[in-house]
């Protein structure tokens, strides 16, 4: 694939660039083997880049290629093992079924419980588009989440799928205790209900609820508004006896175990001590230690505040899980995280919009446009974010979603955020594989629209590299996403051993869908969260030309390309930019 081209020629040059200014940088022709852009994107490089570092920009009219290459970056030859490809059986089947132009771009993560468990039950969702599962440490005990990996890790093993595990921390905010018995509990208007911080050897008595800050009853006053669940119920705080709260019920409504509670005064919530708790508590770090040594893929930090305690969790995880790499997810539920958006941002490896606890915490009506903004930061920093909680929650009950849920599936999917997420439609609800559905259905339908419409989103990516190294990858996967979207291509091609360039090409939301080829069943497994990008694994070297042949005879033997699809290529290992016909 790759020839033997030239470099820029002042002939190639202007009858090729005729309609662009004169390059700045001298222009040379001297015979190189290299793979290669063309030339709006070799425009788009070389107004951006360094013209006095030793770089050179490669153009060719016959190789339909260009790059730019550094000596480092020249490719040693080498031979390369005939292994084989793996892809799940449900993204081949899409693939063949509807060709590469409408898969899924957006990604879904399930929240695994007691209606999702079994290993029939994750299989269903694997089919149903599945890209992580998710376990929320707040409930369950360690064996039985346990349990839940190990189903995952069959069903990648048995069947090719790559979901990835995400570990979400309990957090130490404040929260109701389980009920002992049943399994929720109604309050009834006018009732008074006892929330208390004693511990209770035997069955509760009638009405009261076990909270689990031990400052609860010293921080709350008398007159105090009571919020279950950001206002599902609602108490008022009539008396305080030591360690018991008496409250009177004013929003009757269902308890469920484990509920957040907040509480308010004067029309504002109350942060005393209970702001000083720490983010992980210590029931945290042991839950943190078993994903480490279970080797989940993401861990979601709740009520994170500041990027200290992200960048102490990574270094937590860099000294204890030396070859497992672990990505941290920040989630954005609080005033404190949205007020330290940016650097908690940049402190993590993504970002979770967390509204179930963000709109007990900030006015509903504020949700929205947190929403927007976590979501335009995130694609910006270049870390993937998941929109989380009720997009779907009359599922939990009905099979079908209202028609306002819908709508804010469409939001989110119109944001382009990488991922949604089910929680209780599918850890408790009644038609878990149906809400998948929907999200599927839904995130499929709007990103075609989007492309018929031809809607480029207009947002202008900033340089977010700390490196000239960085740089040029995040110009030339810039340059390739336009390209991809000007030529129509039918895929992008990416060959990347950490992951990180194909992120880059995610973060420009080309039209097509990108093939991103890494080695590790790990690093495939991460990218299943990113929009967008088709995860293979595939074991391949630093010569683009046997790489590119190589995943051209295996696409090709399984009936996932066929000859004269419309292919761009980049990867980590060779800065460059190829456009070719599948031969
Ligand atoms: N591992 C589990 N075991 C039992 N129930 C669970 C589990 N995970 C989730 N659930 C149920 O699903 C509901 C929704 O999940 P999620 O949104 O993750 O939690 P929460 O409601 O605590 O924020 C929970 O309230 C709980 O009833
Ligand atoms: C996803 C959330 O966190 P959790 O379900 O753990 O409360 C949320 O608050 O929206
Ligand atoms: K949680
Ligand atoms: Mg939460």
């Amino acid at each position: 694939m790759s020839q033997s081209l030239h470099l820029f020629t002042p002939s190639t040059l202007s009858k090729q660039c005729y309609s662009y200014p004169k390059p700045s940088f001298p222009t040379f022709s001297r015979r190189f083997t290299v793979t290669s852009v063309r030339f709006s994107s070799i425009r788009a490089c070389s107004s951006d880049l360094d013209p006095s570092s030793s770089q050179v920009l490669l153009a060719s009219d016959n190789g339909k290629g260009g790059g730019v290459l550094t000596p480092a970056t020249r490719p040693p030859a080498q031979a390369v093992d005939s292994g084989s490809i793996e892809v799940d059986a449900v993204t081949e089947a899409e693939l063949k079924e509807n060709g590469f132009r409408s898969t899924r771009r957006t990604k879904l993560v399930c929240t695994i419980g007691p209606a999702t468990c079994g290993f029939e039950q994750l299989e269903a969702l694997a089919v149903g588009g599945m890209n992580v599962a998710r376990i929320n440490m707040c409930h369950g005990t360690r064996e039985w989440h346990r349990a839940v990996i190990e189903r995952v890790r069959r069903l990648n093993d048995e069947k090719g799928y790559a979901v990835a595990i995400m570990m979400d921390t309990e957090g130490s905010e404040i929260h109701m205790g389980d009920f002992g018995g049943p399994s929720s509990a109604k309050a009834e208007d006018g009732e008074i209900w006892t929330f208390s911080v004693r511990a209770f050897d035997s069955a509760l008595p009638e009405r009261t609820i076990i909270v689990n800050y031990d400052g609860f009853a010293e921080d709350v006053k008398v007159g105090d508004e009571l919020l279950v669940d950001g206002g599902m119920v609602r108490f008022e705080v009539i008396e305080i006896l030591g360690p018991d709260v008496k409250c009177r019920c004013t929003d009757p409504g269902l308890l469920l175990p484990r509920a957040n509670l907040t509480f308010w005064r004067d029309g504002s919530l109350v942060r005393e001590r209970n702001a000083m708790l720490p983010t992980i508590s210590s029931k945290d770090w042991l839950d943190i230690d078993f994903g480490i040594q279970e080797g989940v893929d993401f861990i979601a930090i709740s009520f994170v505040k500041s990027a200290e305690v992200i960048n102490h969790l990574k270094s937590y995880i860099a000294a204890r899980a030396r070859d497992s790499d672990i990505s941290v997810i920040a989630k954005i539920e609080s005033i404190d995280s949205l007020k330290n958006l940016e650097e908690i941002i940049r402190a993590s490896d993504g970002a979770m919009v967390a509204r179930g606890d963000l709109g007990a915490q900030i006015p509903l009506e504020q949700v929205p446009s947190a929403q927007q903004k976590i979501v335009q930061l995130c694609r910006q920093l270049n870390k993937p974010v998941i929109v989380a909680s009720q997009l779907l929650e009359s599922m939990i009950e009905y099979p079908t979603p209202t028609r306002a849920e819908v709508a804010d599936v469409s939001e989110a999917v119109r944001q382009r955020a990488d991922a949604l997420m089910l929680s209780g439609e599918s850890a408790m609800g009644q038609f878990p594989e149906k809400a998948l559905t929907v999200l599927r259905s839904v995130s499929l339908r709007i990103e075609r629209w989007w492309r018929e419409e031809k809607r480029h989103e207009a947002m202008e990516l900033r340089d977010i590299g700390s490196s000239f190294s960085d740089n040029i990858s995040e110009e030339i996967c810039s340059s390739a996403a336009k390209m991809a979207n000007n030529l129509e291509v039918d895929a992008l091609f990416v060959y990347t051993k950490t992951g990180h360039m194909a992120s880059l090409l995610s973060r420009c939301r080309p039209d097509c869908p990108i093939f991103a080829f890494t080695t590790t069943t790990s690093v495939r497994r991460r990218l299943n969260l990113q929009w967008g990008l088709i995860p293979f694994r595939l074991s391949f070297s630093d010569d683009m030309e046997s790489n590119l042949n190589k995943t051209f005879a295996l696409l090709k033997a399984r009936n996932l390309i066929k000859s004269g699809d419309l292919v761009i290529a980049v990867s980590d290992m060779l800065q460059s930019i190829q456009v070719m016909n599948v031969p």
